[in-house]
């Protein structure tokens, strides 16, 4: 699956509040097509970690870089337009809208119809409606959630929500899809049906993951390789079995059961 260039280069990338060191001289490389989960124990970093990908935060030291640029610097919609989206830790839908119209707000961004078409109603704004409501639909297809598409998003169960957000992350376009925690709170069959839903599209659409779980069953299950976390610092990578087995892994999850 390697290629030689990779899709994601994060170099001796580091993180400071005042004096915490938040994330600390993190390298990291994802290649095309990849999922690859990302593990530690509470307030390791990881979400910091995903915060400084996509430019919510703006690293004190070191480089980060999709297919070869640069992405350091750049405002948070830039880089989902470079091609990296995310999931959050704690649901972040617009629980007004309807199902349907939280995909479509995804990728109005990238639409090619302007403010001024949408405002005056043009025919090119309603192909281009059109074409949204058929490609949102399509999306919530494959999430099993095109019969909700006039509901709103708030009245969904929990569950259905998450994979809301997936969906809608999805219609960005993206060429590095993050998640945060997807399978939080899902029950063992919604983490089930999550985890082939994640390998589904990741092959639909040619994808590379980078999934924050501590549902370790999950990240072991369905990556290939993984990255730990501790204390801000990468403590190990490789396999799902080399982590488990690695003494550092071990202890730095003491306590806490890493199988
Ligand atoms: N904006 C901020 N200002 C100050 N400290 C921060 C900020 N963001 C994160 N931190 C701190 O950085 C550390 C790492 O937090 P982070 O949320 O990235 O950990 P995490 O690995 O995602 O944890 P969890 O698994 O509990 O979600 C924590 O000590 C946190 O309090």
């Amino acid at each position: 699956m390697k290629t030689k260039t990779p899709l994601l280069k994060v170099d001796s990338v580091g993180i400071h509040f005042g004096g915490l060191k938040a994330v600390s001289d993190v390298n990291v490389e994802l290649y095309p097509g990849e999922l690859v989960g990302l593990i530690g124990p509470n307030g390791a970093g990881k979400t910091t970690f995903f915060n400084l990908l996509t430019g919510v935060y703006v690293p004190t030291e070191g480089t980060i870089s999709l297919e070869g640029e640069d992405l350091k610097k750049r405002p948070p919609y830039k880089i989902t337009q470079k091609g990296i989206s995310r999931t959050f830790q704690n649901i972040r839908l617009f629980s007004e809208l309807s199902v349907i119209d939280n995909v479509k707000v995804a990728y109005h961004s990238l639409s090619k119809h302007s403010i001024l078409s949408s405002i005056f109603r043009m025919p090119s704004h309603f192909k281009g409606e059109k074409e949204m409501d058929e490609k949102a639909i399509e999306f919530l297809k494959i999430f099993n959630l095109d019969q909700y598409k006039d509901e709103k998003a708030k009245n969904l169960p929990y569950g259905k929500q998450r994979r809301l957000e997936i969906a809608r992350a999805l219609a960005a376009n993206p060429k590095l899809l993050l998640l945060d925690e997807p399978a939080a709170g899902m029950n063992p069959q919604e983490t089930h049906e999550l985890m082939n839903l994640i390998a589904l599209i990741r092959e639909k659409f040619d994808l590379t993951v980078l999934l924050i779980e501590h549902d370790m069953p999950l990240v072991m299950g369905v990556c290939e390789r993984i990255y730990v976390l501790d204390h801000g610092q990468l403590i190990a990578q490789g396999q799902p079995e080399e982590i488990r087995n690695n003494p550092k892994v071990i202890e730095a999850y003491l306590g806490e059961e890493v199988s």
